[in-house]
C-alpha cells in the first residue's frame, strides 16, 4: 500500500519522494522546496492548458465523426473535406518561410546520420545494452542471424558460414572504404607507415587511428560518410589466426543514438513503475547504472562502456565516443498518474511530471566530463502531440521546466513525433511552435496509422492493416516530413527520422528494405535492437544522406496535403471470408500476445509471433493500430462482435501455448475472465470510444486493477 506524502500543496507518493529527495536531487543544486514548489506550480499553471488541449481533441473528433456521418453513402468529396478541416482550424494557416535556430546539438544529432535505437527504459539490462551498442560486431550480426539469408545451424562455430560472413563483410568494406588496388578479401596484412595505412587507401583521409604498435596494430580505425569501422587484428583468435589479413572483426559504429523510452515501451502506471524507469535513466545520467546478467552458466556485471581511445593518424592521442548518444521519450500529454495528486486530489498529468523529472536527473550529466551530450544539452522526446498548440504547449512546458531548475533557455532539446494526423498535415507549423529546440522531427508510422483509422472512423469500413501501408497517405506522409524538415533547415541541426523496423528476427529483410530509409533522405531511422543497429549501420556507408538531402531539397516538395488526407478505406473491395477470419485472427493474436504480458507481468514492449509465425515487435502503438483496425470494422458491420469475440477466444489460446514455458505465465483460457483477457477485449469493443484510439487508459486502469488484486 502506497503513503503520502505533502509536498508544496501536492499528495506525493513516498517512493517518489525518498527517490528524487535521496537520490535524484543530491548533486544538482536544486532543492526539494525549489522541485516540489515548481512541480506545483506547473501542475497549477500547465494542468489547465493541458486539459483544454485534450478538449479540443475531442471536439475536433466530434466535428469529423458529425461531417463523415452526415455523409453516410455519399462518394467522399475530397475538397469538401479539406476546406471543412480548415474552416474548424483542424488545418492551421501556413505562415512565411523559416529556419530553425536550435543551437548546442549534439553530432550525433546534427552531423552523422546513422541508426537510432530504442529501448524500454525500465529494463535494465536492455538499457545498459542499448547505450554500449554505440559499437557493434559487424561478424557477429551476420553470423547469429539470417542477414545474409539463412539462420545458423546452432552448435560449433561453423567455418564455412564463418568464411561467408567474412566475404561479406570484406565486399563491404570495399564499398565503405575501398583500398587504392584490389580488394579486401586479398589483403595479407595491415600496418602503419608514416602516418599511412599499408595497404593505401583510395582515399587515405579515411584512416583515423590505430591501437597498438604501428607495424603490429591490434586495431585500424577507418570512417566513412562520418561513422567509424574498427577492424580488430588477432593471431590468437581462431578467425583473426585463419585469416589472411588475421583480422579478428570488423566492429561498426551503430546506434548512433538511443532513445530511452518512458513511453509505448514500458508499462509504468504508478509511483513504483515511475521511479524504476527515472531510476535507471539516473543510473545512465551519472554513468553508474549496473546490472548483473546472468547467461548460460556465466553472471558478469553489465556497465556503461569506455570510450575508445587510440593514436590518430597524424600520432596524437584521439578518443571517440563508446556510447550511444541518449535521448529520452516522455509521454504525451494525455495521461495522468497516481504518483502524484493535486490539491482536489486529482492525479497531474505524467508529461509534466516527466519533463521536471528526466530533466532534473538529466543535470547529472551536465556536471560531469565524458558524459552523454558533450554539448550540455537535454534531448526529450515528446510523442503524440496534435498540432501546433499542442507543440507550443511542450515548448511552455520544457520553458517553466528550465526557469525552476535554473537552466539557460533550450538547454532542452525536443524531438517531435511526428505521428499524429494533425500534426503531420501541420508540420511546418509544428516545427514553427518549437524552432529554437526541435531536435529531430520522426516518423512514427505506427502511431500514425492508427491515428488515421481512428480520426476517420466514422467515413467507413478500412482496408486490411497491411493493405493501408501501401495507400498514397503514408508516401506523402513520409516525403512531405523529409522536404517539411529540409525547407525548415533541419540539416546541419536536428535530425529527420524514419519509424521502428518491427521485424527484430527478420535482418535479411531489413538489410534489404530499410536502405529505403537513408535513401529517402532521413538522417536516422529506428532499430529494435543493438543487433539491427549494426546492419543498419551498413546502409549510411552505402548512402551519403547530407547529399541525398541536397539532391531531395533541389527537387523541390513531393507528396501533397491532397494525398496526405486520403483516406485509406476499403471503398468497393469485397473482402473474401477468409481474409476477413485471417485479419481479425492476426489482429487478436497481437492483441492478445502484447496485452497478456503488459497487464499481468508489466512487460511493456514484447516479441509476439504473428498467423505466420513472425516474431513482430508489439507495443502500444502496434496494439492501437490492431484494436482500431477491429474497432472500425465492427462498427462498420464487416465483423459481428460474435465473430471477433470467438478469434479473441481461439487466439487466446494460442496465445497461452506460445507462452507455455514461461513459468510467470497465467493462462487466458479456458475461462477468459481473467483481467488481461479483458483489458484486450475492451481495447477492441470499446476502442471507438478510446480518445484518439489510445490503448492507454485502458491499459492503466486494467494493471492497476491487477496490482491491487495481489
Ligand atoms: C512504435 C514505437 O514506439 S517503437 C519503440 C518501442 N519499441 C522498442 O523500444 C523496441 C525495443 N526492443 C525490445 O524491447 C526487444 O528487442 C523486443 C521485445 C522486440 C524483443 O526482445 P527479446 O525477445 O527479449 O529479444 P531477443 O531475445 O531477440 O534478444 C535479447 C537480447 O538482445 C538485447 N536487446 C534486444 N532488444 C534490445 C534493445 N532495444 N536495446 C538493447 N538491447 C536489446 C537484450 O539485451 C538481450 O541481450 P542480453 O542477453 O545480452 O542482455
Ligand atoms: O513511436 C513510433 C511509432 O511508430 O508510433
Ligand atoms: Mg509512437
Amino acid at each position: 500500500m502506497s503513503s503520502r506524502q505533502a509536498r508544496s500543496g501536492l499528495q506525493v507518493d513516498k517512493v517518489l519522494t525518498d527517490f528524487i529527495e535521496d537520490q535524484a536531487l543530491p548533486g544538482t543544486g536544486v532543492t526539494a522546496d525549489t522541485f516540489w514548489d515548481g512541480l506545483a506550480r506547473m501542475v497549477t499553471k500547465l494542468g489547465p492548458r493541458n486539459r483544454a488541449l485534450l478538449s479540443k481533441r475531442d471536439r475536433f473528433q466530434g466535428q469529423i465523426d458529425a461531417w463523415h456521418q452526415q455523409r453516410t453513402g455519399q462518394a467522399h468529396d475530397a475538397a469538401a473535406y479539406q476546406a471543412f478541416l480548415q474552416e474548424i482550424g483542424y488545418l492551421v494557416d501556413e505562415g512565411d518561410n523559416f529556419q530553425i535556430d536550435t543551437v548546442n546539438v549534439d553530432p550525433e544529432i546534427a552531423l552523422i546520420p546513422g541508426p537510432q535505437l530504442v529501448v524500454p527504459i525500465t529494463n535494465a539490462r536492455f538499457a545498459l545494452n542499448a547505450a554500449n551498442a554505440r559499437w557493434g560486431s559487424l561478424y557477429d550480426a551476420l553470423y547469429g542471424t539470417d542477414a545474409m539469408g539463412d539462420l545458423p545451424a546452432g552448435g560449433d562455430y561453423d567455418t564455412a558460414r564463418g568464411a561467408r560472413v567474412i566475404a561479406w563483410a570484406k565486399a563491404f568494406l570495399d564499398g565503405a572504404v575501398p583500398l587504392a588496388f584490389g580488394s579486401w578479401a586479398d589483403v595479407a596484412g595491415l600496418r602503419v607507415q608514416d602516418g599511412e595505412l599499408m595497404p593505401t587507401l583510395a582515399n587515405p583521409k579515411q584512416f583515423v587511428g590505430y591501437e597498438g604498435e604501428p607495424g603490429k596494430p591490434d586495431t585500424v580505425l577507418l570512417r566513412n560518410n562520418g561513422l567509424h569501422i574498427q577492424i580488430r587484428i588477432d593471431t590468437h583468435s581462431a578467425i583473426g589466426a585463419s585469416d589472411p589479413a588475421n583480422i579478428a572483426d570488423m566492429r561498426l559504429e551503430s546506434a548512433l543514438s538511443t532513445i530511452m523510452d518512458c513511453e509505448d515501451s514500458v508499462a509504468c502506471v504508478d509511483a513504483t513503475d515511475k521511479v524504476v524507469a527515472y531510476s535507471n535513466w539516473l543510473g545512465l545520467m551519472k554513468g553508474d547504472l549496473t546490472e548483473d546478467v546472468n547467461k548460460g552458466n556465466t553472471t558478469f556485471t553489465r556497465k556503461l562502456a569506455k570510450d575508445l581511445s587510440f593514436t590518430t593518424a597524424s600520432g596524437v592521442q584521439g578518443s571517440l565516443k563508446g556510447r550511444s548518444l541518449m535521448l529520452i521519450r516522455n509521454v504525451g500529454h494525455l495521461m495522468t498518474n497516481p504518483a502524484v495528486l493535486d490539491g482536489q486530489g486529482n492525479e497531474i498529468g505524467e508529461g509534466l511530471m516527466d519533463a521536471l523529472c528526466t530533466t532534473l536527473i538529466a543535470m547529472h550529466d551536465m556536471k560531469r566530463e565524458g558524459g552523454n551530450s558533450v554539448q550540455g544539452s537535454v534531448y526529450v522526446v515528446k510523442p503524440k502531440m496534435h498540432g501546433p498548440e499542442e507543440v507550443a504547449f511542450s515548448v511552455q512546458i520544457f520553458d517553466m521546466v528550465e526557469d525552476i531548475l535554473g537552466l539557460p533557455r533550450n538547454t532542452v532539446k525536443l524531438g517531435i513525433m511526428d505521428e499524429e494526423r494533425r500534426t503531420s498535415a501541420n508540420l511546418n507549423e509544428c516545427i514553427r511552435a518549437a524552432k529554437s529546440r526541435v531536435a529531430f522531427i520522426n516518423t512514427g508510422f505506427l502511431d500514425r496509422t492508427g491515428d488515421e483509422i481512428h480520426t476517420s472512423m466514422e467515413a467507413g469500413p478500412m482496408l486490411p492493416k497491411g493493405d493501408i501501408k501501401t495507400t498514397p497517405w503514408i508516401a506523402s506522409y513520409e516525403d512531405r516530413n523529409v522536404d517539411i524538415g529540409l525547407a525548415c533547415g533541419l540539416k546541419g541541426k536536428a535530425q529527420i527520422g524514419k519509424g521502428m523496423w518491427a521485424m527484430p528476427d527478420r535482418m535479411g529483410d531489413m538489410l534489404e528494405a530499410k536502405i529505403g530509409h537513408p535513401q529517402s533522405g532521413a538522417t536516422c531511422a529506428w532499430v529494435p535492437s543493438p543487433t539491427a543497429a549494426t546492419l543498419h549501420a551498413t546502409h549510411y556507408h552505402k548512402i551519403d544522406v547530407l547529399a541525398r538531402q541536397d539532391e531531395l531539397a533541389d527537387c523541390g516538395p513531393r507528396g501533397t496535403l491532397d494525398d496526405l488526407l486520403t483516406i485509406p478505406l476499403l471503398g468497393g473491395r469485397n473482402l473474401s471470408d477468409d481474409e476477413i477470419t485471417h485479419e481479425i485472427e492476426n489482429n487478436a493474436q497481437g492483441i492478445l500476445g502484447y496485452v497478456v504480458r503488459w497487464v499481468d507481468q508489466g512487460v511493456g514492449c514484447s516479441k509476439v509471433p504473428d498467423l505466420n509465425d513472425i516474431g513482430l515487435m508489439e507495443d502500444r502503438a502496434t496494439c492501437r493500430i490492431s484494436s482500431q483496425a477491429l474497432a472500425n470494422w465492427l462498427h462498420h458491420d464487416i465483423v459481428s462482435e460474435d465473430q471477433v469475440m470467438a478469434a479473441m477466444q481461439k487466439m487466446g489460446a494460442v496465445v497461452d501455448r506460445q507462452n507455455e514455458g514461461d513459468p510467470e505465465y497465467r493462462p487466458m483460457a479456458p475461462g477468459f475472465d481473467g483481467i488481461a483477457f479483458q483489458a484486450a477485449c475492451d481495447l477492441v469493443f470499446k476502442g471507438r470510444a478510446q480518445p484518439s484510439g489510445y490503448t492507454e487508459p485502458v491499459l492503466h486502469a486494467r494493471r492497476l486493477e491487477l496490482k491491487a488484486s495481489l
